[in-house]
């Protein structure tokens, strides 16, 4: 018999049953679930991941939308309990089983867009801290060996003028590139699968005027303008940039995109920044190349067996280590609270999924009434779900 879990519930007499397995940011998420005549279980657990038992026992025998980590036995579950909707507090899916969930029927919900600019900035703010060794640079002054300036102490990376390498230059990798080119004057190499237009634009591009692009902007300051590419195989950025940043989604394309060889084709001092997901690096062979390579330095806010670091990466000072918190500012959570409760009613009512992923404003903005619409459902199409463009 299974232990009983422990829960809040929100509007007890609600029609349709909504359970979110963990308890998430701000009370409007929860609002637009009561008004619609949802009753909302939020799991209490103390425990940060549920097991699987833990979540069919959420389920019960009957439920119409649920918030985690999915697959075969859990969308089966949900579907024999009368549910047809799932959301992810997340942008990235590779948590979930998609294949499963279209073949009992269920909509995968995700998060895009509310969290774009948030993970950028803290993709670099690690490139930063570790350019600059700032943590190790803290962590000496805490144990009071601080003595007085000295020309060698803490010598860092300049990142003025050198390259920033983005792998994955979707929402977030352009908006950190961008970060990075605006805010440190650094020169731009890049590799997807697809073109970034709309980066490129920014950087020399056919914006509109006073300035037709950011490069020129800089020239008529009396700058030198900084430079783009797109690279033709990601090799190339590995051995021309100084920092580089990942931002791929993972799948069986991107699971460890870097490893030992492609470690290896890296500038000695270069630095490496993951806030995508875990896999998308060999953690052990990155351990091995840090211990091999004291000026070579990472930042890593995902790991491979999250929430476990690989052995030894806690030991190596050139390791900035944080805990996937690359989302985590109270604007961003909230709205990714908001997206998700919105894409299991929306479900749940019929609603239309709306066709562009990347519009999620009109969800987000907490004066005007919210569109009857599914803010982002991945599996709309395999679904036959119908598409709106408001
Ligand atoms: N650390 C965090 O808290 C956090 C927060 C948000 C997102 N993420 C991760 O970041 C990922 C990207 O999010 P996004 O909103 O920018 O997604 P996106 O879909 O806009 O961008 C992903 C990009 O990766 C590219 N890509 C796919 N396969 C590739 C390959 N083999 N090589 C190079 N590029 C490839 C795609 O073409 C796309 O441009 C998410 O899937 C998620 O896993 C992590
Ligand atoms: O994919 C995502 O959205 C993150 O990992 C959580 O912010």
């Amino acid at each position: 018999m299974a232990k009983p879990i422990s829960i809040q519930v929100w509007n007890p007499s609600g029609k349709y049953r909504v359970v979110s397995t963990k308890s998430m940011p701000g009370d409007r998420w929860i609002r637009l679930l009561t008004d619609q005549d949802c009753r909302v279980e939020i799991c209490t657990e103390e425990k940060t991941i549920l097991s699987v038992d833990d979540i069919l026992t959420l389920i019960g025998d009957r439920c119409d939308g649920l918030t985690e980590d999915w697959g075969e036995v859990l969308f089966s579950a949900l579907k024999r309990a009368g549910g047809t909707s799932f959301s992810n507090m997340a942008v990235g899916y590779n948590n979930v089983d998609v294949s499963a969930a279209n073949k009992y029927g269920v909509a995968v919900g995700n998060t895009p867009g509310v969290l774009t600019e948030t993970t950028a900035e803290l993709a670099a703010a690690l490139s930063l801290t570790a350019a600059r060794r700032i943590v190790e640079a803290d962590q000496f002054m805490r144990a009071g060996l601080y003595d007085g300036w000295l020309p060698h102490l803490f010598v860092g990376n300049l990142l003025k003028g050198q390259t920033v390498g983005v792998i994955g230059a979707g929402r977030i990798g352009s908006a950190y590139a961008r970060m990075m080119i605006e805010g440190f004057k650094m020169n731009l190499i890049y590799y997807d699968l697809y073109q970034a237009t709309r980066l490129e634009k920014f950087v020399t591009g056919m914006l509109s005027s006073p300035f037709t692009s950011y490069g020129q902007f800089l020239q008529v300051n009396g700058e030198q303008p900084v430079t783009w590419k797109r690279a033709a195989t990601m090799e190339d950025v590995l051995r021309e940039a100084d920092v580089i940043s990942l931002h791929p989604v993972l799948d069986k394309t991107t699971y460890h995109l870097i490893n030992k060889e492609r470690l290896g084709i890296m500038k000695k001092e270069a630095v490496l920044v993951n806030a995508s997901r875990g896999p998308v690096i060999d953690e052990a062979a990155l351990v091995e190349h840090l211990k091999a390579n004291p000026m070579f330095r990472v930042g890593l806010d995902v790991f491979e067996d999250e929430p476990l670091m690989k052995p030894g990466l806690s030991e190596q000072k050139n390791a900035v280590v944080v805990p996937h918190i690359a989302s985590a500012s109270k604007w961003t959570r909230e709205g990714m609270a908001t997206l998700a409760a919105l894409n299991v009613l929306g479900t749940i009512k019929g609603y239309p999924v709306l066709g562009d992923p990347n519009s999620m404003d009109k969800f987000l903005d907490k004066s005007s009434p919210v569109p009857a619409a599914c803010p982002s459902i991945v599996n709309a199409k395999e679904l036959g779900l119908q598409i709106s463009n408001l």
